[in-house]
């Protein structure tokens, strides 16, 4: 039994006419040529993957690659053509449209690019709109939203109304809005895109340290691949509805499965993004030397002690112990050389 907070198997969300007909006389696997050809917008195509629990998954993928349907579909926003999808276990495809609601009111929290503050209510009452819309009365609902307000960094401006305030911090009370309800699951679409980038860092580093109290399980949608990197665990990447590859950031830069991959992470500068762990070379257990260094270090902030030293560089786990070694030309091919996918 699967123990994914979220999963999806063959998942299709095809627009037209009959899509569930196309799908019916194409074996359940039609073509994007034949899907094309017959007029049908392409959105999920036989999307499966499972979500941890706690766990950030990132959908990349350019405009019009399905990110957003994906996302809906998960949440049964959207009806998929076919598929399944489960949510703890339970098949959210078969629930009634009561379940779903309490199902969305309970466990799910959703921010949108675009999030759509109620104008004429304040802060406290934007935050505090969904308890009040499942009945909880206005003593604990106030309560809550001042605690998630808190949270969220806008202490003091519970009496403002969404005009008074910049950018960051209207996304800032939508995120608030939507862990109001203490969701198990957030659903993220493009949360910070629209914010100037000096605020969009600033609002990442938030959500990382909301994260990290919080532990919820993530499905977080950006185009920016930087972005990914900072917040995923994992990152899926999508085109013509299809996820072309999904794992971590490191497998995706060393190892992209496709050119499409390959050219999302071209720029990604791998000193940055890779760990001494991802490439060191493995060692027989001894003491190791004084000036060893951290396995979970990225390259950037050992590349010069090791470009320097004559021999390969001890590396080490948090608990000072032997784990391998770094030389000079491993840590070369790692940034400059060809790369080795198994
Ligand atoms: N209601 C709809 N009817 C027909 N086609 C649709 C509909 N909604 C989305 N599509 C199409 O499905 C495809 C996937 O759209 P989707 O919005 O999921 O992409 P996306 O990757 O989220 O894009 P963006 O980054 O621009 O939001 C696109 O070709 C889009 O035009």
């Amino acid at each position: 039994m699967s123990e994914a907070k979220i999963a999806c198997r063959n998942l299709w969300k095809l627009y037209g006419s009959d899509p569930a007909g196309l799908l019916r006389r194409n074996h359940n696997n039609p073509s994007i040529e034949t899907i094309r050809a017959e007029g049908y917008v392409p959105a999920v195509r036989n999307v499966s993957f499972d979500v941890m629990p706690g766990e950030i998954l990132v959908v990349m993928g350019l405009s019009g690659s399905g990110k957003s349907t994906l996302l809906r579909c998960l949440a049964r926003l959207i009806e998929p053509t076919s598929g399944e999808v489960m949510f703890e276990g339970r098949d959210i495809l078969a629930a009634s449209e009561r379940e779903l609601i309490e199902l969305r009111r309970h466990k799910m929290g959703m921010v949108f690019q675009h999030f759509a503050l109620l104008p004429h209510r304040t802060v406290l009452d934007n935050v505090a709109f969904p308890l009040q819309v499942r009945g909880t009365d206005r003593h604990s609902r106030e309560a809550r939203a001042r605690e998630v307000i808190e949270l969220v960094g806008l202490k003091g401006r519970e009496a403002y109304y969404p005009r008074e305030l910049s950018g960051g911090q209207q996304q800032r009370v939508g995120i608030a809005r939507s862990l109001a309800v203490g969701p198990d699951v957030w659903f993220l679409d493009e949360p910070f895109s629209a914010l100037d980038p000096l605020i969009r860092r600033e609002m990442q580093d938030e959500f990382l340290r909301l994260q990290k109290v919080l532990n919820k399980t993530i499905v977080f949608i950006t185009h920016d691949f930087d972005e990914a990197i900072r917040v995923a665990d994992r990152i899926a990447i999508m085109k013509d509805g299809v996820v072309e590859q999904l794992g971590t950031a490191e497998e995706l830069v060393t190892c992209p499965a496709t050119p499409y991959v390959a050219e999302f992470t071209r720029n990604v500068a791998h000193d940055r993004l890779l760990s001494v762990r991802s490439i060191m070379a493995p060692a027989s257990a001894r003491t190791p030397d004084a000036a060893a260094v951290q396995a979970q270090a990225l390259l950037a902030s050992v590349a010069r002690q090791v470009l320097l030293s004559e021999r390969p560089v001890d590396v080490v786990d948090d608990g000072g112990v032997l784990v391998g070694t770094l030389a000079r030309n491993g840590l070369i091919d790692a940034l400059y050389g060809k790369e080795a996918c198994a």
